[in-house]
């Protein structure tokens, strides 16, 4: 008899705010060559995370963690256990939950399925969009992990969800009460990526960053374009709120120094904004279903620092979905479709490129 299962994936967190700890997880998460995409063995790779970013990133890191850290952990990894818990209430498939860097980790949930008899499984990446550096990369490493473990496992995965309309009306609903409170703006801060990913991503070289408006013209390269894919989110989350076209835009934030990351910058508008005189603002951050370091601190406590000192009055950030019950509805409608007919699934292989 035939055992399924799913697996919830996400980035994942250091064990504490302790600088060591910190350091561990950085070196795990920017060793990644999806990540920071030098020569795995270079000398120029080694240099740019050993000797620049970790030693200036991990003490500010760590730092940024404790302002957020919960009693139970980092709010990304409790967050999605409870978001575990509430999935698996909801199905008879066994749910497991595994984070790209750190715990729990993704061997540990393959031998705990392989212990239930489990031969097919559907990935379920907690990120809507593709990009290299976060979808591609975790299903990636449950191949390869799995290729070891597990090498019968037959393994699917749901396709990036962005535009998908039951995602879109999720992220409508949980914003409903926040969108009713007056405001002037709502700003769209998606996580960025080097641009040279998105070109990379690109395999006919012919259309992203070529094309004019290449993000809303229509393309294959879609399939694995990051920021097509976050704009078409932004379009369908306008059309479905019916917003006010004067009142909304696009930013990317958590960039990290070196090349060109795409524009505009979340900390640029939370400059900027004010000065054009939107003095209540809201923020919604749907490149991340989970609230973590990126939206916690980064947005909530520095953003509206920034945005403060710089005239704004009003900020508000929009939380991400969550445990809300409308995602567990989402996640819940996806393994049933896939489970009954394996609908909305398809080979784990299917957008991931060799690099
Ligand atoms: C939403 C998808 C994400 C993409 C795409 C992504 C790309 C990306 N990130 C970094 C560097 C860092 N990201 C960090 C934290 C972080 N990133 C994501 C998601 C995406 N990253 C999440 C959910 C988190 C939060 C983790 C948590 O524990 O809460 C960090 C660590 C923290 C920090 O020092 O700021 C780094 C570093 C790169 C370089 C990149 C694309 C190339
Ligand atoms: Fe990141
Ligand atoms: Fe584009």
């Amino acid at each position: 008899m035939s055992q399924s299962a799913v697996l919830l994936l996400n980035l994942g967190s250091p064990e504490s705010t302790s600088v060591p700890d910190v350091k561990r997880y950085l070196r795990e998460f920017l060793g990644d060559e999806r990540v920071i995409d030098k020569p795995a063995a270079g000398f120029l790779r080694r240099l740019l995370v050993n000797g620049i970013i970790i030693p200036f990133r991990a003490k500010k890191s760590a730092h940024a963690y404790e302002s957020v850290w919960t009693p139970e952990g980092s709010p990304l990894v409790v967050t999605s256990r409870h978001t575990q818990t509430k999935l698996q209430a909801r199905t008879p498939l066994p749910v497991e939950l595994a984070m790209n860097y750190g715990n729990p980790s993704i061997p540990d949930a393959l031998h705990r399925l392989v212990r239930q008899g489990v031969d097919r499984l559907l990935l379920f990446p907690q990120y809507p969009h593709y990009a290299m550096s976060s979808w591609e990369t975790v299903v990636v490493k449950v191949q390869r992990e799995a290729a070891k473990i597990a090498p019968d496992l037959k393994i699917e995965c749901v396709q990036p969800y962005f535009a998908d309309a039951d995602y879109i009306s999720a992220l409508v609903t949980s914003a409903r009460p926040y969108l009713a409170q007056p405001h002037d703006h709502l700003l769209f801060s998606y996580h960025g990526i080097p641009v040279r990913h998105l070109t990379k991503g690109d395999s006919s070289h012919a259309h992203c960053q070529v094309v004019p408006d290449c993000c809303t013209t229509c393309s294959p390269a879609h399939a694995t374009c990051y920021k097509a894919q976050v704009t078409r989110t932004t379009h369908e989350f306008v059309r479905a709120a019916g917003l006010d076209p004067a009142k909304w835009s696009i930013s990317f934030q958590s960039r990290i120094a070196g090349e060109p990351w795409i524009a505009p910058y979340t900390d640029h508008l939370f400059e900027e904004l004010p000065k054009a005189g939107k003095k209540r603002l809201l923020v919604i951050t749907p490149a991340f279903v989970t609230d973590c370091l990126e939206t916690l601190e980064e947005i909530r406590v520095e953003g509206a620092e920034q945005y403060k000192e710089a005239g704004g009055q009003e900020f508000t950030h929009i939380p991400c979905l969550n445990d809300q019950p409308v995602w567990i509805d989402f996640l819940e409608q996806r393994v049933r479709a896939w489970q009954q007919t394996g609908a909305l699934a398809f080979s784990a292989g299917d957008l991931v490129k060799t690099r």
